[in-house]
């Protein structure tokens, strides 16, 4: 069997604190196919978000993870940042910084300590820029974007990395139409170049249009299978309470509510 891009061997996870404190991740066990997009669903609060901060090595957990055949905490910080990429969900804290230094901030695991950018990270940003349609505005500040321009700017530092491995919560928030569009057509891009893109996507429409798909509820995997697969659309109606309804339409899998049922 080919070594899988990263695989979570009876991965426990708790959140909060005290009594507070809550079992969220129950023995999760994966195998994520590499140079695959592979997407995660599921109800809110099912655990999604939690398992793909447990898979980036970015929260304690119990059990393993294994990122290209290696142990994910084995690994130096350095090596696990040039071979993982993560973009998560409203992130803060670079606001002050241009967009083409957020972007930059991509290339850090690539460069020698406090080094400056060389030619290769310039055109990697310049590239990752270009990507996002963010180039035009990498003169401004972070903070002074909208929802949806900032995201594309952390959708770049992500891409700016150059990882094997992207791994994607809700990348699709706060985007347009024509800028989730390039969002799918980038994430099949990479694909096609060999990397293994894994997002947390909340559009089941869209999330239908990877490779694979996850499925968990109540911080289990319930389903893991191909998005053609008839028993993976059966999952998904499932999980959702049978609220939604998977059709075929020119050739590919889009996701409707269900009308048989009242909420
Ligand atoms: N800091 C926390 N302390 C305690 N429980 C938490 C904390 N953060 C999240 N949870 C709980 O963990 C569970 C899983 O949360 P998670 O964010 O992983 O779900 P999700 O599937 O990504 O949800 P959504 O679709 O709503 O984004 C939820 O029940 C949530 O209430």
């Amino acid at each position: 069997m080919s070594v899988a891009a990263l695989e979570a061997r009876a991965v426990r996870a708790a959140l909060g604190r005290g009594g507070q404190r809550k079992q969220v991740l129950h023995a999760i066990d994966l195998r994520l196919p590499a140079g695959r997009w592979t997407s995660i669903v599921g109800p809110n609060g099912a655990g999604k978000s939690t398992l793909l901060r447990a898979l980036a090595g970015l929260l304690p957990h119990e059990g393993e993870v294994r990122l290209q055949g290696a142990d994910l905490h084995g690994l130096r910080l350095r090596e696990r940042a040039r071979r993982l990429c993560w973009m998560g969900q409203n992130e803060g804290g670079a606001d002050d910084l241009t967009v083409y230094d957020v972007a930059m901030l991509g290339r850090l695991p690539h460069r020698p300590w406090l080094a400056p950018p060389g030619p290769a990270d310039r055109a990697a940003v310049e590239r990752a820029l270009r990507a996002t349609q963010a180039w035009d505005w990498r003169g401004r500040m972070l903070g002074r974007l909208s929802g949806g321009e900032r995201q594309r700017v952390l959708l770049a530092r992500a891409l700016a990395v150059e990882a094997g491995v992207l791994l994607m919560d809700e990348p699709l928030a706060n985007l347009d139409p024509p800028h989730q569009a390039d969002w799918l057509a980038l994430a099949r891009a990479q694909v096609a170049a060999g990397r293994t893109v894994v997002s947390v996507l909340h559009e089941i429409s869209f999330a239908l249009q990877a490779d694979e798909m996850v499925v968990m509820a109540a911080g289990r995997i319930v389903h893991q299978g191909a998005c053609a697969d008839p028993a993976t659309h059966a999952a998904l109606a499932r999980v959702f309470d049978q609220r939604l309804q998977v059709h075929a339409l020119d050739g590919r899998w889009i996701a409707l509510p269900s009308e048989d049922r009242a909420p």
